[in-house]
């Protein structure tokens, strides 16, 4: 099932259990605005290069639409829309006043030189720049963008509009990012996973983990639920994977990854088959790379006991099936990976406040937000006896659509 469909099936299940009207869960579906752009720049070596750079606009019942920008080969109109679609439900979940969106441009940023990058980032900037903006809608950060991407759009978006630090977030600290907005994905993921460990009477300490993907995400929260006592069994990335049963030694393996650009040759481990990784033995499985990871195909054979989505959208519908009947439980993406966003908000604020906060602060707060996530699904979960996801939904769904309904339709 792709990713619109997964997701529309999860939203449609979602509004049944909440007995939505008709005609509004037909408004909630239906995008806000979908934009499209030619992206043409001159290579390094003066040829000409065309990309095609998406902008989905899901909703703004609850403030400005918030969401990342992905640059990945496989990167198209029904992905980012079900990505925008996520947002605004993640958004809800973490119950900050924003929005969803998502964009994307199909390219391999790993073939670009930097200064291609940067002219690619910039005529995508040019075309979208008087449709996102500071109470509109705020990109960030996602999948083959970073700091220096989101420095990029602010300075080429300020050229419009004056300088306009806000517009974007998961920017560099020297240009009003969040000191803790790096770690902030991989930091909520640690708190989710503390606070559905804790519901089952256990804890992160000697738990055997697996995480798919070493880039932002992966590698924050291999990193911090080590620190916690956690062994990080196995990792992979676009390179490779590796193995250790007694726990791979995650400072050695982020200095490994420095120099050489992925995990693969990492001396510390043995090298396993990435395809086969989702299937290590395990208490909990971190997907932190693609979607539509775990599917029909593959659910039978995973083994953890726990599955922590810090990816978007890492499970499609029928492995979510195959996954219940195992008794495995999924903590879904929706609220599993709202730390980045939630962050995002808080570097948000404090850019209009014109104010930073210590990284002591921030991640207190993210705490805070991520225990607070936790019980609201937990809550939904206990009136609709139903699993994380459809707990996740329906409290995400609930909230905008009340917004929506007191917002109301008069033209
Ligand atoms: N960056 C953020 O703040 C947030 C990211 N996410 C989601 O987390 C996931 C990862 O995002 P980032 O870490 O930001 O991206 P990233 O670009 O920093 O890292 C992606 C990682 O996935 C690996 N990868 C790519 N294809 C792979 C494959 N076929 N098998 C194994 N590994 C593969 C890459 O090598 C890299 O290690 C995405 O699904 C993204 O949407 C979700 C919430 C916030
Ligand atoms: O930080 C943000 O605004 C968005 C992060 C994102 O794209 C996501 O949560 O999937």
């Amino acid at each position: 099932m792709n990713a619109l469909a997964a997701t529309n099936r999860n939203f449609k299940l979602a509004a049944r259990l909440l007995g939505l009207d008709s005609k509004l869960e037909k408004s909630l579906l239906i995008p806000f605005r979908e934009i499209k752009v030619e992206c043409t720049i001159p290579k390094d070596d003066g040829t000409l290069a065309s990309f095609v750079g998406f902008r989905v606009q899901h909703d703004n019942a609850r403030g400005p639409m918030k969401g990342g920008i992905r640059y990945h080969p496989e990167v198209d109109p029904d992905e980012v829309n079900a990505l925008a679609q996520l947002m605004t439900w993640k958004t809800a979940v973490a119950n900050i006043p924003y929005g969803g969106a998502k964009g994307g441009i199909g390219c391999n940023p790993g073939d670009l030189s930097i200064s291609e990058l940067e002219r690619l980032t910039r005529v995508f900037t040019q075309k979208i720049h008087d449709l996102v903006g500071v109470h509109t809608d705020v990109p960030a950060p996602d999948m083959g963008t970073n700091p220096q991407t989101m420095a990029w759009i602010l300075d080429e978006y300020s050229k419009f509009h004056g300088y306009s630090p806000a517009v974007v977030t998961g920017k560099p600290i020297d240009l009003g990012g969040s000191l803790g907005r790096d770690a902030a994905t991989g930091r909520g993921v640690l708190f989710a996973t503390e606070a559905l460990l804790k519901e089952y009477g256990k804890t992160i300490a000697g738990k055997h983990v697996v995480v798919q993907g070493f880039g932002n995400v992966g590698s924050w929260a291999a990193q911090l639920i080590s620190e916690q006592g956690g062994k990080i069994v196995a990792v992979s990335d676009i390179t490779g994977a590796i193995k250790n049963s007694s726990g791979l030694d995650i400072p050695s393996l982020l200095n490994h990854v420095k120099e050489t650009h992925g995990v693969n040759g990492f001396s510390g481990g043995d090298p396993v088959d990435p395809n086969s990784i989702l299937a290590e033995d395990c208490d909990i499985l971190i997907p932190a790379a693609l979607g539509g990871v775990i599917n029909r195909e593959n659910a039978k054979d995973i083994k953890a006991k726990f599955i922590i989505e810090a990816a978007n959208h890492p499970t499609d519908p029928e492995a979510d099936e195959i996954l219940s009947k195992k008794g495995v439980v999924v903590l879904p993406d929706i609220y599993a990976n709202s730390g980045g966003v939630t962050v995002s908000y808080f570097e948000w604020v404090q850019n209009i406040q014109g104010f930073m906060w210590d990284e002591d602060k921030v991640n207190a707060e993210l705490k805070t937000y991520m225990t607070k996530g936790f019980k609201d699904v937990k809550e939904m979960c206990k009136a609709h006896d139903c699993d994380f996801r459809m707990g996740a939904f329906s409290l995400g769904v609930n909230r905008v659509a009340k917004a929506t309904l007191l917002r109301g339709w008069e033209a």
